[in-house]
């Protein structure tokens, strides 16, 4: 999968409460939103049969008009009673000469399952499909969907289009009555962005990452720091993990150290095969010739780039301390 790395994105909607929805999911990754009035885009016609044919007509009319990735939606409403309709069809069925009626649109699929008495409760859901798209036109797609009922009368006044009349499953209000946060959590928008995420992997936020000792408060540090495709893992020491005691041989503690490290690592979603750098302290010289086995058997394949340096350590029962830096492009 291609990877997001810019720092600009064009939404390319007309639509402001997808915009809205979108900004509100985009926001802890540090991405500068722009949309289709920041540059005046027409809105192109949506000709095909499927979500992701519509989807990819608009991200990719938007990434060359404007030479940014830009990333798009294309979204409807099932009716498990009408066959999946209105579906790829559902603005339409909001359309009048003077502009979209949402009112209209909920009333004529209310009217449709009346019409054909279809059992309660009506099973709907959302789907959303997200392309990304590059100027160069390669694209990624990421699907979602949120299932649930229609419910009448309408109710609520959040969100937008067909919001009124959906009541999604788990709850019994509407996505119209929910707080806006809550439904862009189990939104079909949602469902997708979360797939869609992989591709920002590298504008992830920092993220601290605790073992649990209680000097990482008092000295003010963290077992591991992510951020962007980095995972900073602090100075280990080579404790048993059960007894929490330093066994005497230096070999035994560079396994637990090391032991201690993977751990940490897969934890944060990295491995051992993503280190780039290796620091060792090692309190005699000596300790070199006894520590290799277990380097070699770790780090033989991977060669990261090392340092080790012969110096005191804080407790004298220690013999190794070892930080490693780890990336993952
Ligand atoms: O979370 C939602 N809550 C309520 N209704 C929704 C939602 N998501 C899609 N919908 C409905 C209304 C929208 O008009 C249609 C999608 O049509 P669709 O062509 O994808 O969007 P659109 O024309 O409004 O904006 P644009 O194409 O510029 O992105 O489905
Ligand atoms: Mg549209």
């Amino acid at each position: 999968m291609r990877k997001f790395t810019g720092d600009r994105l064009l939404f390319a909607t007309h639509n402001k409460g997808k915009l809205e929805e979108m900004r509100a999911l985009l926001a802890p990754f540090g991405i500068t939103v722009l949309s289709n009035d920041d540059f005046g885009l027409p809105e192109p016609e949506e000709t095909e049969t499927t979500f992701v044919g519509n989807a990819r007509i608009k991200a990719h009319a938007a990434a060359k008009a404007t030479g940014l990735p830009a990333l798009s939606d294309d979204s409807g409403i099932e009716v498990d009673a009408l066959d999946g309709a209105p579906g790829v069809y559902t603005a339409d069925w909001a359309e009048t000469p003077t502009g979209r009626d949402f009112t209209l649109a909920m009333t004529r699929t209310w009217d449709a399952c009346e019409k054909i008495a279809a059992p309660l409760p009506r099973r709907a859901r959302f789907r959303s499909t997200l392309v990304l798209a590059w100027p160069d036109g390669h694209d990624e797609v990421f699907e979602g969907k949120a299932e649930g009922q229609l419910v009448w009368p309408m109710r609520g006044a959040h969100g937008h289009g067909y919001d009124p009349m959906f009541q999604p499953e788990g709850y019994d209000i509407t996505f119209a009555e929910m707080d806006p946060a809550k439904k862009n959590q189990i939104s079909h928008r949602a469902d997708a962005f979360r797939k869609l995420v992989q591709c920002f992997e590298a504008k992830m936020a920092r993220q601290n990452i605790s073992g649990g000792s209680p000097y990482e408060p008092k000295l003010g540090y963290s077992r591991a720091v992510v951020q962007g495709g980095w995972c900073f893992v602090a100075g280990t020491t080579g404790a048993d993990p059960v007894s929490k005691a330093f066994p005497d041989s230096v070999l035994d503690q560079a396994r637990n150290t090391l032991a201690t490290i993977k751990a940490v690592l897969e934890g944060a979603g990295f491995s051992m095969a993503d280190v780039v750098r290796a620091n060792y302290v090692i309190t005699d010289a000596a300790y070199v010739e006894e520590i290799i086995p277990a380097l070699s058997k770790t780090f033989g394949e991977i060669r990261p780039a090392a340092m080790m340096i012969v110096a005191g350590l804080v407790n004298p029962a220690m013999k190794i301390e070892i930080e490693v830096t780890a990336f993952k492009g």
